[in-house]
């Protein structure tokens, strides 16, 4: 069984099905990518995996937990960076840390040193007595970046990493996830950017209609990447599962053969 286990979850939101019949396992040193058009069902699925959201059918399983039965178990164990969330505008990097810490009853010096490397690794050392409401969006998202791994969980689940970060942060925090992985955890990434994805993803799984559409490996068996384009796979994988919500995708697809 895989850390992260999902077979034939369902969810309905009234007549829309938001996820149908989703199976995918990921495992132990796998950096996961879960890609798909807007609307595909992605947010839906992690929330489903983090215990904040109760799906319809199916089984869920994280770190041999059940997310939906025994969710504050789940999410203890797991890291979770959001789609779109910021900090509480209210604290300061540090206090929000020393929260974070508190909630996971984790030793107080210890989240202090941690916060110490994360500020340094990230670079906001400077911004750790301001209030969140005076950073910017990116200062922001390093701070969300941190508490998601402060606690070293086995499984992080992260949506759109990258979002707002300048482009050498963004390469810290790709190498920072790729090594993570690698060091027998597991990093499910939910993201739009497929170079991005092609870069730093061990398996990609593309989603479509609430489903998993197809999966690839991005590492062949000798460890080389492989060359065929993600983003030409996508883009056919979307189109022929008939997805509402890219009419113009053939377009950008015919241009780029
Ligand atoms: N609370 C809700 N009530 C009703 N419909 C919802 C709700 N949340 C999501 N949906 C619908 O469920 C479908 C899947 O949405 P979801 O947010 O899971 O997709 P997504 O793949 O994360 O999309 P995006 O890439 O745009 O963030 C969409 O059609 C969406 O409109």
């Amino acid at each position: 069984m895989g850390v992260i286990q999902v077979d034939g979850l369902w969810k309905t939101y009234g007549d829309i099905t938001a996820v149908n019949q989703m199976n995918f396992a990921v495992e132990r040193g796998e950096l996961y990518g879960f890609l798909g058009p807007n609307g595909a069902g992605k947010t839906s699925t992690i929330r489903m995996l983090t215990g904040q959201l109760q799906p319809d059918a199916g089984t869920v399983r994280v770190l041999e937990t059940d997310p939906t039965a025994t969710p504050l178990e789940t999410r203890r164990r797991v890291g979770i960076l959001p789609e779109q969330q910021s900090p509480p505008s209210f604290l300061t990097p540090r206090e929000y840390l020393e929260f974070v810490g508190d909630v996971r009853d984790l030793d107080s010096e210890w989240i202090a040193e941690q916060t110490a490397v994360w500020a340094d690794r990230l670079g906001f050392e400077s911004k750790l007595d301001t209030l969140h409401t005076d950073l910017s969006r990116g200062q922001q998202q390093k701070v969300m970046i941190t508490q998601a791994f402060i606690h070293e969980p086995d499984v992080v689940f992260i949506d759109e990493p990258l979002a707002n970060l300048d482009p050498l942060v963004q390469e810290q925090v790709k190498r920072y996830l790729v090594s993570y992985a690698a060091g027998d955890n597991a990093v499910f990434v939910s993201t739009h950017n497929i170079d991005v994805a092609e870069e730093i993803c061990s398996r990609v799984g593309i989603v479509a209609d609430g489903r998993i559409v197809t999966e690839r490996s991005l590492q062949s068996d000798s460890g080389e990447r492989r060359d065929e384009s993600l983003l030409e796979l996508f883009l056919e994988r979307v189109e022929g599962a008939g997805v509402r919500d890219a009419p113009s995708l053939g377009r950008i697809g015919d241009r780029e053969r």
